[in-house]
């Protein structure tokens, strides 16, 4: 694919501001956190060093991070007032407006008082956000109260033993501690951005979380795992598939999971995705899915030169491991919650309050009618 043109349009290709976090795409298809390459973290770390790496600064020595461990499972529990909340929200209410509303309650229990506070309530939030969802999924679903105090020792071995009531298997564990960190950070994505836009005004965390996971709800950014889940899970057969994605190249449609802002030739999180979909595959005997995707994958690149992204090998992973399609994008705010607040923090150390200016396209003058005398 050739460059893109730097235009006004999406703010594409300007620079917004500095990070140290995280580089996106700086060789066409590189991805680091703090330095860090994703193949390494993704193949050697576990979730909760990322998060420490992302919101301290470093990696923690196993002291450091088995204090983190603890600290994290000693915040799980949802305060009887949340609760409350999260038993009101309808079954059918989109999981996405679950965490943005319990977010956003948490927020007028345990407020924010000082930026002092910014570290521990970012550990609160990353702790938690996993019990916001099960207990109101449970709830909705299954009429069940659910104790989100669980013995856990990782985010994504939690979250899957409170949505199914038993402790995950090794290999659930280990693609959900894998998954955690591919969708960790990614510099100024549009949730990101909207996180560091409130942060700019002196907000406080909560509102730049709730705010941000408004923006990743959207099929053109988080929700795009759900909406390629939804897509393909009707196809019988590759042939199906092809036959139906060239249908709707045709039509102009946009296939999601595919295509990304800032990267030309692939996702690096794809390959890695990809390859823990087909161990998933082989584990439940699939012999649809996954050959269903590599071929959607492979006409894709054939007829538009358009690559999977993060999204795409996700949906197959999720519905693998049994994961309600609706659960999808939360996952990603369970992760994404850590680089949202390390930006609040890079934001908040060096703020001047983000306000751009926009190309007037409007009328020049305009003359004042009285109201009796407008049509
Ligand atoms: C975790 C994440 O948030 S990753 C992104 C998740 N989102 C998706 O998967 C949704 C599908 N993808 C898309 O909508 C887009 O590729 C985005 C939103 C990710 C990026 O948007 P842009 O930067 O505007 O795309 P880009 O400039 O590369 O598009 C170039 C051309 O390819 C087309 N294109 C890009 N992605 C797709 C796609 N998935 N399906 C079909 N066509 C596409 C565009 O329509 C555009 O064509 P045009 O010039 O005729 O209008
Ligand atoms: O960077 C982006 O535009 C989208 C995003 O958050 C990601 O790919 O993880």
């Amino acid at each position: 694919m050739a460059d893109k043109p730097v235009t006004g349009a999406g703010l594409r290709g300007q620079s917004a501001g500095s990070t140290a976090l995280c580089t996106v795409g700086k060789t066409g298809s590189g991805l680091t956190y703090r330095g860090f390459d994703i193949k390494e973290l993704a193949e050697k770390a576990k979730f909760e060093e990322v998060a420490y790496l992302l919101l301290k600064g470093k990696l923690p020595n196993q002291a450091e991070l088995s204090e983190y461990i603890s600290k994290l499972k000693s915040l799980r529990g949802l305060p009887d007032a949340l609760k409350a909340v999260l038993e009101q929200i309808p079954k059918d209410a989109h999981p996405m407006d679950v965490m943005r509303t319990g977010t956003s309650m948490l927020g007028n229990l345990e407020t924010e008082e000082s930026f002092d506070q910014q570290q521990d309530v970012s550990d609160r939030l990353l702790a938690v956000l996993p019990s916001i969802i099960c207990y109101w999924y449970r709830f909705s679903h299954d009429g069940v109260r659910i104790d989100t105090e669980t013995d856990d020792n990782s985010v994504g071995g939690h979250f899957l033993n409170m949505l199914r009531g038993k402790p995950a298997s090794e290999l659930h564990a280990r693609v959900m501690n894998v998954s955690l960190i591919l969708y960790a950070e990614h510099e100024f994505n549009a949730s990101t951005f909207t996180a560091r836009v409130c942060a700019s005004t002196l907000s406080d965390m909560h509102s730049c979380v709730t705010g941000a996971i408004g923006s990743l709800r959207g099929p053109l950014h988080g929700g795009a795992n759900e909406a390629a889940m939804a897509m393909i899970e009707d196809w019988q057969s590759p042939e199906e598939a092809e036959t139906k994605i060239l249908g709707m190249l045709e039509r102009k449609d946009k296939i999601m999971g595919f295509g990304h802002a800032i990267y030309r030739e692939s996702d690096p999180r794809n390959a890695i995705i990809k390859h823990w979909s087909k161990k998933l595959s082989d584990d439940v005997g699939d012999d649809v899915l996954y050959a269903v995707s590599e071929r959607v994958e492979a006409v894709m690149w054939r007829e538009k030169k358009l690559f999977c992204n993060a999204d795409f090998f996700h949906a197959s992973a999720y519905h693998f491991m049994d994961i309600p399609t609706k659960l999808f994008t939360p996952i990603f705010v369970m992760s994404r919650v850590t680089g949202w607040a390390a930006h609040v923090f890079e934001q908040r150390a060096n703020n001047r309050i983000i306000r751009p200016s926009a190309d007037y396209t409007g009328p020049e003058k305009s003359e004042w009618v009285p109201i009796e005398a407008r049509r």
